[in-house]
């Protein structure tokens, strides 16, 4: 559907003055000539909202309205396009752009806490209005990943999406890995650094990352986005000894996730596994993103790059605004949300090798009481390795060959009846890429 303001200007009304907002209005501001030239019409800024009137953001914002409410901004006549940079499931960023799309308007947001949680109800109204929503900044930032999923890979059945989409969480574990440094020591220095979210659990509690996982396998597998569904793990138990201990091994420990369609419903997690040093995943450090799509038709692509900042996420912003000034619309999560599948979520049963550490107490027969528990759980030992008692307690590392996460579990839990723990066991999956 083109819209109904194609040949004049497009006119914007941005809330959020942050680091994503005032990007995107730099961009506007230092490229209207270039945004005019590939779209055709001009892309002006009619009002602008954000908490402080006063603050100084560093950027020129005086020949915009103001507005205190961004609901009075979303429903404003000269805005024909409500750009949502405030954040939050709740709030002021959902009762805003329910109030766009109210109005009329198309949005255009970078808010995955929003569309993983409302996402189905939003794009009904959207749909339901004749309206759209725009948001390639809400996953992995600059990378250009809902575009390629809804656009470029239309022709393919996705058979699997997955990889690294917090950047705080990858530049924790890689920093990590590279200074040696315990979990704890390297949190605060990303904090101090303003790595991470306002509410650091949304970063290392995997939660953001989630969010964006949701998104992605709502448009892959045309089901609804269902954050509630992930099995979800943050990296807050990852430790330095783990990290060590796999990279003796030859892998890196990363927060990955994974979904896939299975004969029994919809896999999605979103959890630190172990990934081959020399793997493309494996070699991403920093805070940098790296999202793999599996198509039966393309095979394999892999998209990396940078997946926050002022520059990347406002660059994706643009990508949406310039879509729509162009009249390229489509459905929310790339087809109809009335046609969407309510699909079951199902708990990974797809075998695979696990990584597991623990410390045993320093008593006869207690190594062979673990290998006894797994060799009952049909889980057969790959590699295992016991180093020096510390405090009394004997590190035991094993890998297992191929086995399920709920024969996993099992072992686990007549495990910790044996008696011989001093700990529980960290227990990782060990991604075959
Ligand atoms: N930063 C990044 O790298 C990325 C961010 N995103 C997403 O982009 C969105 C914006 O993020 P970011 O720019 O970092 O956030 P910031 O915290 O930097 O900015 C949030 C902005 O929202 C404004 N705001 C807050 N509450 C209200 C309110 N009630 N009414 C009006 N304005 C309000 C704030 O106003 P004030 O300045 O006056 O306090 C601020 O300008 C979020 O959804 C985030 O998840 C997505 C990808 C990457
Ligand atoms: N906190 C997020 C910001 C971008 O979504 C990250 O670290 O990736």
């Amino acid at each position: 559907m083109s819209h109904p303001l194609q040949s004049g200007p497009l006119r914007l009304g941005i809330a959020g003055l942050g680091t994503v907002g005032v990007g995107v209005v730099r961009i506007l501001r230092k490229q209207a000539d270039l945004l005019e030239a590939r779209t055709g019409r001009k892309i002006t800024i009619s009002a602008v909202s954000a908490r402080s009137k006063d603050k100084d953001r560093g950027v020129n914002l005086s020949g915009y309205a103001w507005e205190d409410d961004p609901v009075a901004l979303a429903k404003r006549d000269d805005v024909d396009v409500f750009v949502e940079l405030i954040g939050g499931d709740e709030g002021p960023a959902k009762d805003a752009t329910e109030a766009a799309l109210g109005a009329g308007k198309d949005v255009v947001t970078a808010n995955k806490a929003m569309l993983a949680i409302h996402g189905q109800s939003l794009a009904e109204q959207a749909e339901a209005a004749g309206r759209h929503i725009r948001y390639e900044a809400a996953v992995a930032g600059g990378i250009p990943v809902i575009k390629v999923l809804n656009e470029a890979l239309a022709g393919n059945e996705i058979t699997r999406v997955m990889g690294v989409m917090n950047g705080s969480c990858n530049y924790i574990l890689t920093r990590m890995e590279d200074a040696g440094l315990p979990y704890e020591d390297v949190f605060a220095e990303a904090d101090g650094l303003g790595y991470l979210e306002a509410d650091p659990a949304l970063d290392v509690g995997g939660i953001d990352a989630a969010h964006k996982l949701a998104i992605l396998s709502s448009i892959a597998f045309g089901s609804r986005v269902d954050f509630d569904g992930i099995d979800l793990e943050g990296i807050e138990r990852v430790s330095i000894e783990d990290i060590r201990a796999a990279a003796g091994m030859g892998y890196k420990i990363k927060l990955l996730g994974v979904a896939q369609m299975t004969g029994r419903g919809l896999e999605q997690r979103m959890q630190p596994c172990l990934v081959p040093d020399t793997s493309p995943l494996g070699q991403l450090s920093g805070g940098t993103n790296m999202i793999v799509l599996e198509g039966d038709a393309v095979g394999q692509i892999v998209l990396r790059g940078p997946g926050a900042g002022e520059g990347p996420t406002a660059s994706a912003v643009l990508s949406d605004i310039c879509d729509l000034a162009r009249g390229w619309q489509g459905p929310v999560f790339g087809q109809k949300a009335s046609t969407l599948t309510n699909t079951a979520s199902a708990m990974s049963q797809a075998p695979a090798a696990f990584y597991l550490r623990m410390g045993l107490l320093d008593k006869p027969g207690a190594l062979a009481k673990v290998a006894t528990v797994l060799g009952e759980a049909g889980i057969s030992i790959d590699r295992m390795r016991q180093t020096a008692h510390h405090n009394d307690h004997a590190p035991v590392l094993i890998v297992t060959h191929k086995t399920t996460r709920s024969a996993l579990d099992d072992a686990l839990a007549a495990m910790a009846k044996t008696g011989v723990l001093a700990s529980d066991p960290v227990a990782l999956r060990i991604e075959d890429l």
